[in-house]
């Protein structure tokens, strides 16, 4: 026969649930003793009362145990008065007889010594048994087949009572069974005789001896167990029948005692102590039960417990009845036996009906149970495969989402990308177009106010995209080629907003990205193809020249440095007209004659004698400016509506006809007939050149390159074009220059148009640049120009000097890196004059750190600051004072979201504002980047404005990614590739 558990109501035994459905307490009861003749002979008086079926009183109230409760209630209390047969009816039968229904269970008697608990326990095994034989009479449909142990666990002995020898015996872990012990008797009843015999025999065997609280003081836990089993009778040989079999344990513990009391000694003593250590352990595990389980529940630290483990919170229904003495000298052990109840009340146990199979009946019920849990197996499996299909479609739609964002975001940067090179191109080209523009006075119905405005729906994108400013200076350009228009750019571009900047979505540094691109510096590398494109048309534009006026005639000693060319655009630029933002033709024609190996003033021509001198040796000054005068003036005549921002005829006429005062121009020539000589000479030329040179706002860093310690671009000194007698500089060569030869480009003769817009315009551009790239030191010519020598002839063929940026020399001169500080300073003064955004500041002062290659873009945007200054107006510093303003407040927002409370205090401290008083983040957001002069206060400015926006991650490494760090000495700019690590020289 095989067992399987199930519970009473039937359901199999395993299934948690249900198991915890049968969760039942065990039942507690208390007994109350009358006072025995003992203790009426010692006047004790009864400290207990049941006041109620249930509760129980304490009765003296004395002072001391007043902290002490004194009512204690339980699942019934029984009186002194009660009998045994109300005990048991009312606190042992119904669990008591759960063994015939195949459910395990416990009767316990436990209290102090001398108690009543054997009183008790006799009482309630006999009218146990009693009742089962009852049932058992009743219930003929069914077989019953009763057995009988007794075991005694004396001094944590086992002992078998049915046996005579005293042998121990052992206890073993039967895993279906629990706890069973070894070769324990089982004695079939025969009938209820039968039992009554064998409890006799066991009231005989157990160890009992004289206390002075009990003369037959039970020194041992007797166990008394009952085992029922029961089928019914029309089934009993059939091979489907099952049985149910059930044990009854009938547990009278032995007492608790205190030697004082007991006067214990010798034998009586280790007795006790072994009583009471099994107890401890009993109330241990009982406590432990009551507090749910949790932690060891020590069942296995006696062989009490062991034995009675499927009692004592297992699968048993379990009764506890508690004797005590109402005595007051015994009111100690009593609390005790209380406080054990208590902890009883609260433990709760599981009922299982056991049932018992023949082998066939097991394994159809095995089968069963099998497909059930196959059965199971397979909707977990169908729910797993359900929740890994619903992963995977939420992978998929998570790839998809961010297929999408990579998309948008790829486009966004392209647009951004493709905007910042405009905007970039621009930055090089808008001097020229500026001064094109003015000269022709373009149909612009008004200047080009605030930068910010102009371009951006929001002031958001505005402040964070500088470079906005470069596109309101070329309003010129919009209309034209090369995708420069932009008004579309602006439609492309996403409107955003202060919230767009600041929400979760949009990070400061996607924001920047967004709009910049992944580093706004990218866009320089454009300004090098566009280097390569503008030469190339300059040369065309050159070659216009040429055709018009007789190259044949320019010989190498009209051939200007650059440097010269640059104090000359510098000088002129310096003392533009205030209306016009332009030099006057005359002052530039001086400039253009100032040798450049002396200071400007000093070396001008002394005389108007000296200067026609000057220039009857080459007819080419007279060709090229009165070109460009031509120029103005035609422009002027078409466009002249504006006249408070362009020049009229008039003004044009003067500036170009009346010498400033207050400048050596004085010197200059002044005569019509001079002018006109010059416009009958030059009318069919290209304007670029001249035009370019007119306007080209220079930094003051070319006053440094004037220095001998600043590399500044010269001829080879062995060359020709480097003899004595080049002093007197022509301005055809000089237009040569500025027309971008410079620059690298050959020429060729047949690749050009004259009076070409397109011309004009890249002429313009190539020469925003020329001046930013031309500095060096020993660089050479073209060698084609160096071996064939200044012949006129040679020369007009291989136009085409080339230069060379340096960087080796830079490199290798300290001097770059003072020089390097110097333009960075220079250029944060020049961010502060011209309200430039913070976050811009930011960046370029991130990215760029002084390295050799970072040398263009210092001169780059120390060109565009400078000419920036020059022409923001009084209504353009307001409104960009107000993008300043609100670009703080920006700022200040984001500090509330990047910085906890506490790295705020910290920054405040840092900077010196009062952790009390008001706006503070406000307070420190306008701080930013305002000592201009304290470069530890910029670094430190740059730094918390990075953080805010996130930028921080950027400097060198992130240059490098992009290309822009050079590791070779020297860069050609005309193969200016900012991606090569190694870009190749000419
Ligand atoms: N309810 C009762 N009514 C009358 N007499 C009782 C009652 N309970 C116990 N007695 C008597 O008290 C004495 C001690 O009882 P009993 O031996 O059952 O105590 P015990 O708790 O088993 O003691 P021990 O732990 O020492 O074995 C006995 O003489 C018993 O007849």
């Amino acid at each position: 026969m095989g067992m399987i558990n199930d519970n009473v109501d039937g359901s199999t035994y395993g299934d948690n649930q249900q198991s915890n459905a049968n969760e039942e307490k065990i039942l507690v009861s208390i007994r109350l003793r009358p006072l025995n003749a003992r203790e009426l002979a010692n006047n004790d008086v009864p400290d207990w009362e049941c006041i109620n079926s249930t509760t129980v009183l304490y009765k003296n109230s004395q002072p001391e145990r007043s902290m002490l409760p004194t009512a204690y209630t339980f699942d019934k209390v029984f009186g002194s008065d009660c009998s045994t047969r109300q005990v048991y009816e009312e606190a042992a039968k119904r669990v008591a007889l759960s063994v015939v229904s195949g459910i395990n269970s416990s009767i316990f008697a436990y209290g102090q010594t001398s108690s009543g608990k054997t009183y008790t326990m006799c009482g309630i095994t006999e009218y146990t048994i009693a009742d089962i034989y009852d049932y058992i009479h009743k219930h003929t449909n069914r077989e019953f087949v009763l057995k009988f142990s007794a075991m005694e666990i004396y001094n944590e002995a086992v002992r078998d009572l049915l046996r005579s020898d005293a042998a121990p015996l052992r206890l073993l872990d039967d895993p279906e069974r629990g706890t069973v012990v070894e070769k324990i008797t089982e004695v079939t009843l025969r009938d209820w005789s039968h039992l009554k015999e064998l409890l006799s025999v066991c009231e005989a065997q157990r160890k009992i001896g004289e206390t002075s609280l009990n003369e037959m003081s039970s020194r041992s836990h007797q166990i008394l167990r009952l085992t029922v089993d029961s089928s019914a009778c029309e089934f009993r040989r059939s091979e489907n029948s099952s049985t149910l079999s059930a044990i009854v344990n009938f547990v009278d513990l032995a007492g608790s005692e205190r030697a004082s009391q007991t006067l214990s000694a010798g034998m009586r003593l280790k007795e006790g102590s072994h009583i009471n250590r099994s107890l401890l352990t009993l109330g241990t595990v009982i406590r432990k039960l009551s507090k749910g389980r949790n932690g060891h529940i020590p069942y296995r630290d006696s062989k009490l417990t062991r034995i009675l483990q499927n009692s004592l919170g297992g699968n048993a229904r379990t009764a506890i009845i508690c004797t005590m003495s109402p005595a007051h000298s015994h009111v100690e052990q009593s609390r005790n036996t209380l406080f054990f109840a208590n902890c009883a009340n609260q433990v709760s146990t599981n009922a299982h009906v056991n049932v018992m199979m023949s082998e066939k009946a097991l394994v159809k019920q095995l089968q069963r149970e099998l497909a059930r849990l196959e059965n199971q197996l397979k909707n977990l499996g169908s729910l797993s495969n359900s929740c890994d299909s619903l992963a995977l479609k939420e992978k998929e739609l998570l790839i998809e989402k961010m297929d999408k964002e990579i998309r948008e975001l790829t486009q966004q940067r392209d647009q951004s990308h493709s905007r910042l090179q405009n905007l970039i191109q621009s930055a090089g080209e808008y001097q020229g177009s500026r001064s094109w523009d003015a000269l022709s006075s373009v149909s612009e119905p008004q200047e080009k106010g605030a930068w910010f405005e102009e371009y951006s729906p929001s002031e958001a994108s505005e402040i964070i995209d500088p470079l906005r400013l470069d596109v309101s200076s070329v309003p010129h350009f919009s209309d034209k080629s090369e995708g420069l228009n932009f008004n579309k750019h602006e439609e492309q571009f996403p409107e955003t907003s202060e919230e767009q900047f600041l929400s979760d979505d949009t990070s400061p540094r996607m924001f920047i990205e967004k709009y910049f691109g992944p580093d706004p510096t990218q866009g320089w590398e454009k300004i090098a193809e566009r280097l390569d494109l503008s030469n190339e048309d300059n040369c065309k534009d050159v070659q216009c020249i040429e055709t018009d006026t007789n190259m044949s005639e320019i010989n190498s000693e009209t051939v200007s440095s650059p440097e010269q060319v640059n104090q000359a655009l510098e000088y002129a630029n310096m003392h533009h007209d205030n209306k016009t933002l332009k030099p006057t033709f005359d002052e530039l024609e001086k400039t253009v004659d100032t040798p450049s190996d002396c200071q400007l003033v000093e070396q001008y021509p002394s005389s108007e004698s000296e200067l026609s001198e000057s220039r009857s040796r080459s007819n080419s000054d007279t060709v090229s400016f009165p070109g460009k005068v031509d120029q103005g003036l035609e422009n002027v005549n078409m466009h002249n509506d504006d006249k408070t921002l362009k020049p009229t005829v008039d003004e044009l006429k003067e500036t170009i006809e009346s010498p400033i005062d207050s400048h050596p121009g004085e010197q200059y020539p002044s005569s019509d007939s001079e002018l006109s000589e010059s416009r009958s000479i030059g009318a069919s030329r290209s304007r670029s050149c001249s035009e370019i040179a007119t306007t080209m706002p220079l930094s003051p860093r070319y006053e440094m390159e004037k220095e001998e310690e600043t590399p500044s671009i010269e001829f080879q000194k062995d060359s020709p074009l480097r003899s004595p007698e080049h002093n007197n500089r022509k301005f055809s060569e000089l237009e040569s220059v500025a027309d971008g030869k410079y620059l690298h480009r050959e020429c060729s003769e047949d690749s050009f148009e004259s009076d070409s817009t397109d011309a004009k315009e890249e002429s313009i551009k190539a020469l925003g640049l020329a001046g930013m790239v031309v500095k060096s030191e020993k660089q050479f010519v073209n060698k084609r120009v160096l071996e064939a020598g200044p012949t006129s002839s040679k020369f007009k063929k291989d136009y085409n000097v080339v230069l060379v940026v340096d960087h080796d020399s830079q490199k290798s001169s300290s001097n770059w890196s003072t020089e390097f500080e110097k333009q960075r300073a220079e250029i944060i003064q020049l961010w502060d004059a011209c309200n430039v955004p913070l976050v811009y500041r930011t960046y370029f002062f991130l990215v760029f750190r002084g390295d050799p290659s970072d040398s263009i873009y210092m001169e780059v945007e120390l060109r565009r600051l400078s000419f920036l200054k020059t022409k923001t107006g009084k209504n353009d510093a307001a409104s960009s004072t107000r993008t300043m303003n609100h670009e703080r407040e920006i700022l200040c927002k984001l500090m509330l979201k990047k910085f906890s409370r506490k790295e705020r205090e910290a920054l405040f401290q840092k900077w010196g504002i009062g952790l009390k008083t008001k706006k503070r983040r406000l307070q420190l957001c306008r701080r930013l980047w305002t000592d201009t002069k304290d470069m530890d206060h910029i670094k430190e400015s740059a730094d918390l404005v990075a953080k805010l926006v996130g930028i921080a991650e950027l400097g060198h490494a992130q240059k490098e990614i992009v290309g822009l760090s050079f590791s070779t000495p020297q860069v050609n700019i005309r193969s200016f590739s900012w991606k090569h690590s190694t870009p190749s020289l000419v």
